[in-house]
């Protein structure tokens, strides 16, 4: 995507906003109503998708942005923010060098969707039900936040503290883990991305729930996390003085991806799943390493669980298995979409480790969001991510 395009129609999706500062309407609107759109069914060849990326003041909507640098057939026509919404994408993100001609931030509301054919939502949980459902039924559209990913509303409801605002969206919305969904993805609207916990987890223990070799019970989740994965608002829990030279457990007991876990689990079980599942906020930025203790079948070995996740991804380009007793490391994901595998034999007979490490902001949210996005037009699953990991 020519993100450095001295075209005006960059700006084009935005009508007057009452700040002024935001969305210049003129010349640009034509630009983009003549622009080649992309068709219904998929991109094609010399057309581009006009995307739209709601919250891209944040963590994971700059994510998107950043990645969509790279990509041939996505093109970034609109750009909002609350707070910072009137300002221009290079004030708030200065290092994003070459998207210095992107829209300015604008509020949601004064976003003309006519001119849109997909949108990133990155906002927060509990702002986005009501969004989603509001955006004309001809935009594709890939949500990071949790709103759609629990299929039962009253699950949603007692986890997050609301009632669904959208049910009836909520039935046709698909959950996008995908190596795990993918043929569904392809076909759906609307596609709620996983969480980075939930990403990280199910991605190495589905697999072996469907086989039989590990049991349903008895799974235990130790996951740690960059401070990214919180978001850019301020918090006092997020502070420097809090966070540096210290690891801090969060949610014990109750934290909201449980449930999420859970149905993944559950469905990959063919029986109802419990987790215990703590995760922990570590004094690093970027990264998430969930250590899953399990119980394997009887007559199962960590080597058939190895083997078994070996030939279930062989062929993905995004999830790995390392060779034998190699520890996969955060630092090993770093700014890539890759998840990295292993598995280990317990010292306690008939026990395994699977250790699964991703990067929160990548595979665990906008990189597996521009996987599902290329996946709903129809574009190699793998566009504009093949980046390697930063290292060290
Ligand atoms: N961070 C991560 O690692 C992951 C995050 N997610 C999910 O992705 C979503 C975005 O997360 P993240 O980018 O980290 O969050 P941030 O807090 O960094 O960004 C939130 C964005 O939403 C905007 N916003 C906040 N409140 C409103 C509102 N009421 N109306 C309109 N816009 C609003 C913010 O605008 P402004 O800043 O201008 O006020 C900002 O652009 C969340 O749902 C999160 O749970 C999913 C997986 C991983
Ligand atoms: C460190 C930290 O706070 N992480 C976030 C998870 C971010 C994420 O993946 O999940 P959602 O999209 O569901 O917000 C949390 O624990 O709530």
């Amino acid at each position: 995507m020519a993100i450095a395009c001295c075209s005006p129609s960059v700006r084009a999706a935005c009508r007057p906003t009452r700040s002024g500062r935001s969305g210049r309407r003129s010349a640009a609107v034509q630009a983009v109503a003549a622009a080649p759109a992309a068709g219904a069914a998929g991109a094609k060849a010399g057309e581009q998708v006009r995307v739209a990326v709601l919250g891209a003041s944040g963590y994971t909507g700059e994510e998107v942005v950043r990645l969509l640098a790279l990509h041939p057939s996505f093109k970034v026509t609109a750009l909002t923010g609350d707070r910072q919404a009137g300002k221009e994408f290079s004030e708030v993100f200065p290092h994003l060098v070459t998207a210095t001609d992107v829209p300015t931030l604008c509020k949601i509301e004064d976003l003309d969707f006519g001119g849109v054919d997909a949108v990133f939502c990155c906002l927060p949980h509990a702002t986005t039900q009501e969004v989603v459902a509001g955006l004309p039924s001809h935009i594709k559209v890939v949500d990071l936040s949790a709103d759609f990913r629990l299929r039962d509303v009253n699950t949603y409801a007692e986890w997050y503290g609301g009632e669904h605002k959208a049910p009836e969206l909520q039935k046709e919305v698909v959950y996008g883990l995908t190596e795990l969904h993918r043929e569904a993805i392809k076909k759906a609207r609307v596609v709620a991305n996983p969480g980075c916990y939930p990403t990280s987890v199910q991605l190495p223990l589905v697999p072996l729930l469907e086989a039989g070799l590990i049991t349903a019970e008895d799974i235990i989740i130790d996951a740690k996390s960059g401070v990214s994965g919180a978001g850019r608002s301020a918090k006092q829990n997020l502070l420097y003085s809090e966070v540096a030279e210290g690891i801090n457990a969060y949610g014990v007991t109750k934290h909201r991806h449980m449930p999420e876990i859970e149905q993944g689990l559950s469905d990959a079980a063919g029986a109802p799943v419990r987790v215990s599942f703590t995760p922990h906020l570590m004094p690093m930025t970027r990264g998430m390493e969930s250590a899953c203790y399990v119980k394997m079948a009887s007559g199962v070995t960590a080597a058939d669980l190895r083997q078994k996740l070996v030939e279930r991804y062989a062929d993905e380009k995004f999830v790995h298995v390392l060779a034998l007793g190699a520890v996969p490391q955060t630092h090993h994901v770093r700014g890539s979409n890759y998840n990295l595998i292993n598995v280990f034999e317990d010292r306690i007979p008939g026990r395994a480790i699977v250790l699964s490490v991703i990067d929160n902001l990548v595979k665990g949210a906008s990189g597996q969001a521009i996987q599902n996005m290329n996946l709903l037009w129809g574009l190699p699953e793998e566009t504009a991510l093949l980046q390697q990991a930063l290292f060290p």
